[in-house]
């Protein structure tokens, strides 16, 4: 099935992300409108609705998905409560785009994978945005042609300026390295099949009980070894880069972004506040390329699968994380839907 038509756009979430997600579609991309937003706090739903003609403000996902117009569904509330969301947007059969994570454990992914089985064919795109970013999308594609021989081990780094309050170990893998987990499958197109976590002493500005930074390893079932520092109160900059070393050569992105200056003793480039500056361009295509496959009757990009097995890599690395022991990964066998 094709639409011809500007597609109905439910929001469900209009926080940080949801908010921004509504702003996209209403005001950069074409093809597709907010037909109606709902959130637990209907005030911040009729925030995100205002001034968005036709839009209707709901508190219940449900019948927000359900509104006039309503073709798809961009679910962007806390990942505990996408799995309800997934299952009422499959009872429409509507296709969606789901922020990170799919959903935040294995178990109740593979709930989500088998409802999408019974439906017979994908509905969901995982909102995974560095697989849309231009840096990461040459990587890959230097890394598929094979352009420094086989590629033999990926160092990452991700750091964040400072975390919000409440913000656990457990969330330093579910939020954070959740985002390198995904690029490691997706350019090496091997699955994780072990995680380590070592933790240094903390740093003096980590919140009591955070270690930060930590550093992780993953072991892949090609036999490439990858480490990710995750240090997220560094409170300098939102960072993230990726190297990818071969047989022949390594590449590297996400070091020098923006305009280079010399100026008042000092040369250099400046570092961006945060994911939202770092990656808008990615979000921003994510959700393009969302829209022009929905219109052209397709799903594309990360799937439940991918989903899932971000979730299983998850739960190991909190077990590794806890135990500083070598946690490996187990994952059920990958159904045909997702091959
Ligand atoms: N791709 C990326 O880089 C990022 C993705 N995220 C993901 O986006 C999602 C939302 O995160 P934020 O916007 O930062 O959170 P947020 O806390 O700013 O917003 C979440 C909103 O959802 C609402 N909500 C809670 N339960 C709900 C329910 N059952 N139904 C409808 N609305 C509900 C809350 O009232 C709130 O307004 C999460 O899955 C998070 O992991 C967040 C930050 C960056
Ligand atoms: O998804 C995200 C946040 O939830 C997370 O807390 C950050 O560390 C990530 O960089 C960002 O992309």
């Amino acid at each position: 099935m094709t639409l011809l038509g500007t597609l109905g756009v439910a929001v469900i979430g209009a926080g940080r992300m949801g908010a921004d997600h509504v702003r996209r579609i209403n005001d950069v991309i074409s093809g597709a409108r907010v037909a109606a937003v709902a959130d637990l706090d209907e005030g911040r739903a009729a925030a995100a609705a205002d001034g968005i003609e036709g839009c209707t403000v709901h508190t219940d996902p449900a019948a927000a998905m359900a509104a006039p117009g309503v073709a798809a569904v961009l679910i962007a509330s806390p990942g505990p409560a996408h799995e309800a969301a997934l299952l009422a947007a499959f009872e429409r059969d509507l296709p969606v785009l789901c922020e990170k994570p799919l959903t935040p454990d294995p178990a109740s992914a593979l709930r989500v994978l088998a409802a999408e089985q019974r439906l017979g064919h994908r509905r969901v795109q995982v909102g995974f945005m560095r697989r849309y970013d231009a840096d990461y999308l040459k990587l890959k594609r230097l890394l598929a042609e094979g352009a420094f021989g086989r590629t033999l081990m990926l160092h990452h780094k991700h750091r964040n300026v400072s975390t919000p309050p409440g913000f656990t170990n457990a969330m330093m893998i579910h939020d954070s390295a959740v985002h390198e987990i995904d690029v490691t499958r997706w350019l090496l197109d091997d699955e994780i099949t072990s995680v380590r976590v070592l933790r240094p002493a903390p740093s003096g500005a980590a919140p009591g009980g955070l270690g930060d930074p930590q550093l992780i390893l993953f072991e892949t079932a090609g036999g490439r070894v990858v480490d990710t520092e995750l240090f997220v109160n560094c409170g300098f900059g939102y960072q993230v880069t990726c190297e990818a070393v071969g047989e022949r050569g390594t590449a590297r992105i996400g070091d020098e972004r923006g305009v280079f200056t010399n100026a008042d003793g000092r040369w250099g480039t400046g570092i961006v506040p945060g994911f939202v500056e770092r990656f808008e361009e990615a979000y921003d295509r994510q959700v393009r390329r969302w829209v022009e496959a929905i219109r052209r009757g397709e799903v594309e990009g990360p799937s439940c699968w991918d989903g899932y097995a971000a979730a299983a890599v998850c739960e190991a690395g909190v077990r590794a994380q806890a135990t500083g022991e070598r946690v490996p990964v187990d994952l059920v066998e990958r159904p045909a839907l997702y091959r």
